[in-house]
């Protein structure tokens, strides 16, 4: 017989359940949740009921979540959400003006309602509800869910997408991913651009709470798009310089953005590559916000390296995206972004111990992860340039293009 480390004993005298042990418990859980009539006479039993309901429920939200994200789809794309802020529609005059059947309008509106984006009213008609009304004050959603029919029939076939067999066509969806020779068309840059800033507030709102930028005296935004996030970081702290590094196509658009936010006189603006070119020294703080999760290991790492070489010796790097749950898988990051960023092929969404692995990579020290509070929004990871120069383990030659 095998001896069992003190530590593992049962304790004498537990009642027998206890002594099976955690994991024999475990399984006697799942033969229980897997049994019908284990799940029939719960059904029956008083204080049961509302577990098997509950349970129920969630199995259901699963199965139909596909419907859901549809009936959302077609709200968004018909603007009944919007139609609705002024007041109250009846059924037939959201038909005429949405080009919708009757019978159809109606169908969709109780589905709108079911899931409380709107409102059934006594009198039939339909409003917008709490819900709806939280969901068109969300800065770019509307835009993000617009562009969900690319994602949607990428996923059409999920055995195939989840063994690699499908051409997505969200890895032609994002021009910049590809570096700059796929961002070289102006109007094509500024949409994405667009829906790329607009979903920034509750990015740079939460990094802001996460990060102390307290000390920063100079903050170099690398990716930084046409400078929302420097304009949230500049209107909060009115004393740090600040440098926007993106692709020169991209950075067109921001003196635009950053005048109207009244920061002209404190903004440095690079266009540049950070594949091909090196990156602007002078800040002691370097921000990459929705950035590593675009691109694939080896990029990331180039990228950290440049960035730690751009830094002097106690400098700060500064990561914010939506980062995978890791060990704890994450309801959100683990699905939407994890295969929003394997469809563009070039992504991917990471966790906070594989980000930080990357840093110390890099030479970082100090990699202190700072968990979102809605990681859906985004989680945040900050280091520090070590004083003493160290050898980084990881090798500073950039990568030039991506083998998609
Ligand atoms: C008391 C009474 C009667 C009423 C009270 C009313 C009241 C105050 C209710 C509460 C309402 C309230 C305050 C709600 C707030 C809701 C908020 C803030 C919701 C925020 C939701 C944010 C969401 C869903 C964000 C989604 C983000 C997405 C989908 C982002 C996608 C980003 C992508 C795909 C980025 C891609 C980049 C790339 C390509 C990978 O590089
Ligand atoms: C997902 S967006 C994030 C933009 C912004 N940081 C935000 O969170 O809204 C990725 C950004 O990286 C920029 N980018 C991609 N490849 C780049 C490169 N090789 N050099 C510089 N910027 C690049 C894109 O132009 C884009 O603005």
């Amino acid at each position: 017989m095998t001896a069992v480390p003190a530590t593992n004993r049962p304790a004498r005298g537990l009642p027998k359940l206890a002594r099976l042990g955690l994991p024999k418990l475990a399984r006697l859980g799942l033969r229980l949740a897997g049994s019908p009539r284990v799940q029939a006479l719960a059904a029956r039993t008083p204080g049961l009921r509302w577990l098997v309901r509950r349970e129920g429920e969630a199995i259901f939200d699963l199965v139909a979540g596909f419907v859901h994200s549809q009936i959302l789809l077609a709200l968004v794309e018909l603007k009944v959400m919007p139609t609705l802020r002024d007041g109250p529609q009846s059924v037939t005059a959201l038909a005429a003006r949405c080009a919708v059947p009757v019978e159809r309008m109606q169908l969709l509106l109780q589905g709108g309602a079911a899931l409380k984006l709107l409102k059934r009213r006594r009198d039939g008609r339909f409003d917008l509800a709490t819900r709806g009304a939280a969901f068109l004050a969300v800065p770019g959603l509307e835009a993000m869910v617009g562009h969900h029919d690319v994602l949607y029939r990428d996923l059409a076939d999920p055995v195939a997408f989840f063994r690699g067999e499908v051409e997505t066509e969200l890895s032609g969806f994002w021009p910049y991913v590809f570096g700059a020779a796929g961002a070289s068309d102006p109007a094509v840059t500024a949409k994405y651009s667009g829906l790329m800033a607009d979903s920034q507030s509750l990015v740079a709102a939460d990094t802001l709470r996460l990060v102390d930028f307290q000390g920063i005296k100079h903050l170099m935004d690398v990716g930084g798009g046409t400078g929302a996030f420097l304009a949230a970081v500049g209107q909060a702290h009115p004393l740090i310089r600040l440098s926007l590094f993106d692709l020169p196509v991209v950075v067109e658009a921001a003196p635009e953005r950053l005048a109207k936010a009244g920061l002209m006189q404190r903004v440095e603006i690079h266009g540049g590559s950070f594949r091909d070119d090196p990156l602007p020294q002078g800040a002691d703080a370097i921000s990459l916000i929705r950035i590593l999760f675009d691109h694939q290991d080896a990029t990331v790492a180039a990228l950290l390296a440049k960035v730690f070489a751009a830094l002097p010796p106690g400098g700060r790097i500064i990561i914010a995206e939506p980062m995978s749950g890791g060990a704890r898988p994450d309801r959100e990051t683990d699905t939407y972004f994890a295969l929003y960023t394997a469809a563009m092929r070039t992504g991917r969404t990471r966790s906070a111990v594989e980000i930080s692995a990357l840093l110390a990579q890099a030479g970082f020290a100090e990699i202190r992860p700072r968990p979102g509070f809605r990681p859906y929004v985004t989680s945040a990871i900050t280091a520090v340039r070590p004083l003493v120069a160290s050898d980084p383990v990881g090798s500073a030659n950039p990568t030039q293009a991506e083998t998609v």
